[in-house]
Formats: structure tokens, C-alpha cells, sequence
């Protein structure tokens, strides 16, 4: 029988021939979905990069020493064209191949097989491993680790800006390294090996090749920082402005309602001439790089021509060796600005990867102790002592030593006016957010010392505005619980009055009833379906401890009275803490909590507190029923 929910989820099909023989044989050298036991990633960015590298070590020791082998036969090549010159030049066709079979045999495998080997063993590490294997690998590990962070964590940051840097640190590990590995250290190799070879010939010719060489390591010296500071500032700038599209696009009904002065235009434009402006200052700086590195090289190259021509007239050099010096300077002063561009490349991978850390190796400032204990299914009962709480904000306290008891089974509501402190008490509860002193204890344990995840399994929420992920109606209700199947997946949709409409969803790719897609590119739930599919996923989750934070207020009378024997169905043996505007929906509840100003004001059941005419409660209930609605109206 299928079974639902949190299910690891194969690749497509169409992506299966990746489980190649040959193909794999490489590939394997990396294990993407690999991942160590260390909690938070190193912080320096050096760091950040070398931790991954040492994971797929083989592959880049392999690429160091390919990356030396393609300088090595980039020099090879124009050392043996003025060999070839010189051979031609004092043979003869007869005595050609008879004397100089072997070397040309050689010359002709180096073309041949060497140098293709060479380049072919760097694309396969390059292509296969690790743009694949090593970037997934990469991102994995950084999805895992910012999965992590608590709640706030998420609140703070836009949602796309994060999902980006998870990308962007794969690829920019992976390019930072592959390009140090293969363009830097093969550019090394050649200037080494040009070197050497030049100062067989003149030293002098070693001498403008070693002073070139200092020229260039000056600008890149005296430019690099500059260029990491604008490359970095560039980052930023892109990330703002991303965020803020994603923002508008996100809020796009408070744009369309709202923007009627086209605020948001000049919003955009503010950030994308940001975005220009730290483009600009980078451009300008590419620009006096490109300048510098000509004007060097047009020196260099002109310095061991003059002395190779003169070496020649004196006898010294012969045609052959003028014609491999000037192929190496050549050669040099190709590699040389296509290296401007990689060392720029390879700092705007540097820049890149520090903007990802600062979000993904960020310590996650709500973490399981290293201790902590799996909290076993729980009663309910649910204490807060002593708790002191704000968000952050030092000058003012949300609460204050606030004590609170809740007996396991007891149906508690929470009522006071907005901004009180009731969704904070859930927060605490769930430890979505920690106190700053005293405890909260479930059955007697600190919450803090329990796994988050077990924490969290003995509880069921409702929310005012659930939120459905973009799969299908049938994993959204599964999510409540690991493996359920697809008769109790309809049981529980039956039960919160959602089975009907689910059966005449149809999502804009054909897709139907339990199979259709819910969100952005999927079929469009008004509030109340929405509460109807998530209160069908509690059902399914069901936990001890209930929440129901105006779980019904989109719900219309007739919903919420049909599924209300429901409710209490699930509501029967459980700890509840329901908190609601509309106070006729928890006024028979077993005790009501008024909370006001982050304080308890109040407590009892709802006829208690009435009689309290001057109470905050008396005055709640009469103002939203008029004076008219009486308690055995609301209670039915
Ligand atoms: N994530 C947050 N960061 C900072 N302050 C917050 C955060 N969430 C809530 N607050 C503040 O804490 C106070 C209590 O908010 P809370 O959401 O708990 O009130 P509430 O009683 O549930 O209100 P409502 O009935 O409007 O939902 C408010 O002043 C609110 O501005």
C-alpha cells in the first residue's frame, strides 16, 4: 500500500541515466548527499572553503597536478616549435627522419596523446565531479545546516535572499577552486618553465621575464583588495535588490491595493542605480587592471624581442630559439590578460562565498542541547514559571515573571487585546522563541532540554493563516504524520469537511482531487479551505497538545459548525490552548486566560469572569455581543 509524507522523493526519471557504468565510475569520486557531524560551518571564508575541499580531496589533488601538467605541456609545445625550427634548419629531407625519428615520434605524441590526455583528465574532474557532484554537495550541507535556525532566524531575512546563497555558495566554492587549481597554478607553472627556459638562453631575457613578473604580482597586489572590497559591495548590492523584487512580487496584492503613488518604482530604481553604481566602481577597476597589464606586457614583449634579435646578430641564439622565446612571451601575454579576468573571476567567487557565509554559518542562536533528551509522548500538562520574555528590544518587556498552569486535558483559551502577548505565549510554548529567564516544562521537563523535534511532535497547530506548501493536496495533509495512507489521508480530510472540495480541485496542469497542486503555480484555496486542509493535517499529526490559534476565523458559520463536533472530537483527551478574537468560538472552553500587556489579568471560566462587570474580559465580551448574546447562545 502507498504510503505518504515526509518521504525522500527519487529523481525524475528522466535524470536516471545518471546511474551510468561508465559515466559513474568518475562521478562516484564525490558523494553529494555525504555530510559530517559538525554543527555550524566555519565562519572565515578560507575556512568555509577548505572544509569542503578536504571532503572531496582526491578529485582536487588529482586537478593539482593536471593543472601543472597543462602548463607544463603549454610550454613543452613552443619550446619543441623552436627545436623543430632548428632541426629543419640544419637537416637535410634524407637525413631528416634518420636522425631525428625518436624526438619527433616524441613531439608527435606529446600532440597527440599527452596533451589530450591531460586536457580530457581535466574536463572529466572539472565536468563530472565537481560542477555536479561537489556544488550539490556544497549546497546540501548549506541547506542543512540554515534548515537549523530558528524561527526568527527566518523572519529576519527574505526568503529568496536565503534560498540564494545556498545556490550561490556551491558554485563559487566549486569556481573559486577549480580556477586556483587549473588557470592560476597552470599560469604559474608556464611563467616558471618560460622562465627557466629563457635563462638558458640569455639571463637577461630571465631577468625582463622575472621583472615582468614582479609588475604583474604589483598590480594584482595593489588592485586585488580593491577589487574583493568592490566585489563584495557588488554582491551586496545585487542581493539587495533581488530581495526587494522578490519582496514586491510576494506582497503583490499590498502593491496593486496600496502603490497607487508607484512607490515601488522608484523603490526599484533606487536599487538597481545602487546596483549599477557598485557595478560601475567594479567596471572601473577591471578597466585600470585590463590598462596596466597591456602597457606591461607591451614592454615585456618588446624588452626579449629587441634582446633575442640581438642575441641572434651576435650569434649567440640561433633561428630556433628565437622563434620558442618569442612563441613562450607570446604565449605569456595571452595568458597573462585571460588571468586578469580569472584572478577576477576567482575574487568574485571569493566574495560571493563570504556573502553565503554570513548566512550560512551563522550560530544558530536556538540549538538542541548536546545533551538533550527525545520527549516521549507527554500529557500535556504545560507550565510556565517565572518566564521573563522580550523580543530583543531592550527597553521594553513583553513579560514580566508571568506564571501560567495548564493541566494535562484542560481546554484553556487565551483572549485579550491585540498585541497582548497571546501568540508569544504559543511561540514560548513551542520554542519558537526562548525565554530570557525562568522555565517553561512539559510534564515536569524544561523544554530546553529536549530535542526540538520531539518537542514540537506533541503539538498540533492551527494557525489564523496556515500555510500550504507547494505540493500536492495529499502531501500537504500527509505532512502531519510520517507513512500515513491514503485512506486515512481522506479520513482525516472527511472528518475537517475538506474531502468534497478537494475532490473538484483541478490545478492548471491537469492534475485532480487529492492530486491537484496547492500554491503559487497551483490551484488558488480561499482562507477557509486552507484552514480546512490544516486542520485535516493535525488530525492526522495527532498530538497531545492542541493549538488552535483562530483556527476557524475563515471559516463561515456553516464550516465551522459542521466541523466544530470534529474539533471536539479532536479536541477530546487533549491539552488545548486556543486563542480567538470571535470569544463566542472559546467561551465554553475549561478556563479562560486574559492576557493584557504581556500580563494575566484574569482567569476563570467565562461565567466567573463575567460577573466581573468592570473586568477587561466583561468588557471584551460586551462590546462584541452587543450586550445582547448571552453565555448559553455563545456556549452552544
Ligand atoms: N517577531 C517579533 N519580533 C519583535 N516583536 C514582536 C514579534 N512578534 C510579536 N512582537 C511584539 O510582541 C507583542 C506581542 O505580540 P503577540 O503577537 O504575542 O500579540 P497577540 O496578543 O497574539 O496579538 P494579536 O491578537 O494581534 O495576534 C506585540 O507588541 C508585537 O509587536
Amino acid at each position: 500500500m502507498a504510503r505518504y509524507g515526509n518521504t525522500y522523493q527519487d529523481p525524475d526519471p528522466a535524470y536516471r541515466d545518471t546511474d551510468h557504468p561508465v559515466w559513474n565510475r568518475v562521478e562516484r569520486f564525490v558523494d553529494p548527499f555525504e555530510d559530517t557531524d559538525r554543527a555550524v560551518l566555519p565562519k572565515n571564508t578560507w575556512q568555509f572553503i577548505a572544509y569542503f575541499a578536504r571532503q572531496a580531496k582526491w578529485p582536487f589533488v588529482i586537478l593539482l597536478f593536471v593543472g601543472g601538467l597543462v602548463g607544463a605541456v603549454d610550454a613543452a609545445l613552443y619550446w619543441s616549435v623552436g627545436w623543430l625550427i632548428d632541426i629543419l634548419d640544419n637537416s637535410t629531407p634524407e637525413t631528416l627522419l634518420r636522425d631525428h625519428w625518436p624526438a619527433l615520434l616524441g613531439f608527435l605524441l606529446l600532440l597527440l596523446v599527452v596533451r589530450a590526455a591531460v586536457m580530457v583528465a581535466a574536463a572529466i574532474i572539472e565536468q563530472q565531479v565537481i560542477v555536479p557532484r561537489f556544488y550539490t554537495m556544497v549546497r546540501w550541507q548549506s541547506f542543512r545546516r540554515v534548515i537549523e535556525q530558528p524561527y526568527a532566524f527566518f523572519q529576519d531575512d527574505f526568503a529568496g535572499r536565503i534560498a540564494t546563497k545556498i545556490l550561490q555558495a556551491g558554485e563559487s566554492v566549486g569556481d573559486f577552486i577549480l580556477t586556483s587549481l587549473q588557470s592560476l597554478w597552470s599560469f604559474l607553472t608556464f611563467i616558471v618553465l618560460t622562465f627557466a627556459v629563457l635563462a638558458a638562453l640569455d639571463w637577461r631575457m630571465a631577468v625582463v621575464v622575472a621583472v615582468w613578473g614582479a609588475g604583474y604580482a604589483a598590480i594584482v597586489r595593489y588592485l586585488l583588495p580593491r577589487l574583493r572590497a568592490a566585489g563584495k559591495n557588488n554582491a551586496n548590492e545585487r542581493s539587495v535588490l533581488n530581495g526587494r523584487l522578490v519582496d514586491i512580487f510576494t506582497n503583490i496584492l499590498t502593491v496593486k491595493l496600496f502603490d497607487t503613488g508607484r512607490k515601488e518604482h522608484g523603490d526599484v530604481k533606487g536599487a538597481l542605480g545602487n546596483y549599477m553604481g557598485a557595478v560601475t566602481h567594479l567596471t572601473r577597476m577591471i578597466t585600470l587592471v585590463r590598462t596596466a597589464v597591456a602597457v606591461l606586457n607591451g614592454m615585456m614583449m618588446s624588452a626579449v624581442g629587441v634582446l633575442a634579435v640581438q642575441g641572434w646578430m651576435a650569434g649567440t641564439i640561433s633561428t630556433g630559439a628565437i622563434a620558442a622565446t618569442m612563441g613562450l612571451v607570446f604565449r605569456l601575454n595571452q595568458m597573462s590578460g585571460w588571468m586578469m579576468f580569472n584572478i577576477n573571476g576567482l575574487i568574485r567567487a571569493f566574495s560571493t562565498v563570504q556573502d553565503a557565509v554570513e548566512t550560512i554559518s551563522v550560530e544558530p542562536k536556538i540549538r538542541d542541547r548536546a545533551d538533550a533528551v527525545e520527549l516521549a509522548r507527554t500529557t500535556g500538562h504545560i507550565r510556565f514559571e517565572n518566564v521573563r520574555f522580550n523580543y530583543g528590544k531592550d527597553d521594553t518587556r513583553l513579560f514580566e515573571g508571568l506564571d501560567l498552569d495548564i493541566a494535562p486535558g484542560e481546554k484553556v483559551g487565551l483572549v485579550g487585546p491585540s498585541g497582548a502577548g497571546k501568540s508569544t505565549i504559543v511561540s514560548l510554548m513551542l520554542r519558537l522563541f526562548e525565554p530570557e529567564a525562568g522555565r517553561i516544562t512539559i510534564d515536569g521537563t524544561d523544554i530546553a532540554d529536549v530535542t526540538q523535534v520531539s518537542l514540537r511532535r506533541q503539538f498540533g497547530v492551527v494557525s489564523q493563516e496556515p500555510s500550504l506548501l507547494h505540493r500536492s493536496l495529499r502531501d500537504n495533509i500527509a505532512y502531519g504524520r510520517h507513512g500515513v495512507s491514503g485512506e486515512e489521508i481522506e479520513a482525516a480530510a472527511r472528518k475537517a469537511k475538506a474531502h468534497e472540495f478537494i475532490l473538484d480541485a483541478r490545478d492548471p496542469r491537469g492534475r485532480r482531487g487529492y492530486d491537484a497542486h496547492v500554491g503559487e503555480r497551483g490551484i488558488k484555496l480561499s482562507g477557509g479551505q486552507r484552514q480546512r486542509v490544516a486542520i485535516a493535517r493535525v488530525m492526522l499529526k495527532d498530538a497531545p497538545i492542541l493549538i488552535l490559534d483562530e483556527a476557524t476565523s475563515a471559516l463561515d458559520s456553516e464550516i465551522e459548525a459542521a466541523i466544530q463536533d470534529n474539533l471536539a472530537e479532536l479536541m477530546e483527551g487533549k491539552t488545548v490552548v486556543a486563542i480567538a478574537h470571535r470569544l463566542s468560538t472559546i467561551a465554553a472552553m475549561d478556563r479562560l486566560v486574559v492576557v493584557e500587556n504581556g500580563r494575566i489579568v484574569q482567569m476563570g471560566r467565562h461565567d466567573e469572569l463575567l460577573r466581573d462587570e468592570d473586568g477587561l474580559y466583561a468588557r471584551m465580551w460586551t462590546r462584541q455581543s452587543g450586550g445582547f448574546l448571552s453565555f448559553a447562545e455563545a456556549a452552544e
